[in-house]
């Protein structure tokens, strides 16, 4: 069935450790409540995605998933997540998913139209579609038809390593920049980038 869009989760407290020197644990709990919250309202406008799918092993997140009626995948074992996204790419085969979108909850800035650039990139397929990090580094969203073409490479490195899965398998590569997409909460340095830009769009 179509297009499944796979929202991978940390378990709400204990995700963005990472900013720990500046956020405390309710503070990056609540950060990572918004986040994941806002992300799904996102995808529910996208007409074109079929199925929401998150992955985590915190009910928390699983519950909030299934208030914006997305399916879930509980996670178990060791955490790891190409290992959870993996998981998450079985079942939605199991429903016959042709295309899969990734897209992490850490994406403040995440829009619907970013998503439809994904995805006006995603024609004639066999095709995977790349959205870096600014640092392009990290791999912000990743687009591949059919489900499950290349093997996920989350981690240090993860644009450069999709790249070449894919090349690979021989599937096109379509990298697709995107300002807003490109902004990850990773680091106290992206909090403070994301505080400036929203304070240029309040100013008159
Ligand atoms: N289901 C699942 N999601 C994960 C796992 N590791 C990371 N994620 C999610 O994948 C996305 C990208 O992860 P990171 O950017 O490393 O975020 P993070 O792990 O919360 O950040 P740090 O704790 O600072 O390393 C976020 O939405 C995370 O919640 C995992 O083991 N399982
Ligand atoms: C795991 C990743 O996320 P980040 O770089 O945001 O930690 C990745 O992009 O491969």
């Amino acid at each position: 069935m179509g297009l499944w869009a796979i929202v991978p989760v940390k378990p709400l407290r204990r995700g963005k450790s990472r900013l720990a020197s500046v956020l405390s644990e309710d503070e990056r709990a609540l950060l990572n409540f918004t986040m994941l919250s806002s992300t799904l309202r996102t995808l529910q406008e996208v007409e074109e995605i079929d199925q929401i799918l998150v992955v985590s092993r915190d009910p928390a997140a699983l519950s909030l998933a299934r208030e914006y009626k997305a399916r879930t995948v509980q996670e178990d074992g060791q955490p790891e997540l190409n290992t959870a996204l993996q998981r998450a790419t079985v079942v939605a085969q199991m429903y016959a998913a042709q295309e899969i979108l990734i897209l992490p909850a850490d994406l403040p800035l995440l829009s619907v139209s970013d998503i439809h650039r994904i995805l006006q990139r995603a024609k004639n397929p066999p095709v995977v579609v790349i959205s870096p990090d600014r640092r392009n580094d990290g791999t912000n969203a990743l687009y591949m038809n059919p489900a499950g073409i290349i093997e996920y490479r989350y981690g240090p490195g993860s644009f450069h390593q999709h790249v070449e899965q894919a090349r690979l398998k021989g599937v096109r590569v379509e990298v697709c920049q995107l300002s807003t997409l490109s902004l990850d909460l990773d680091l106290p340095e992206d909090l403070d980038l994301l505080k400036q830009i929203e304070a240029m769009q309040i100013e008159p």
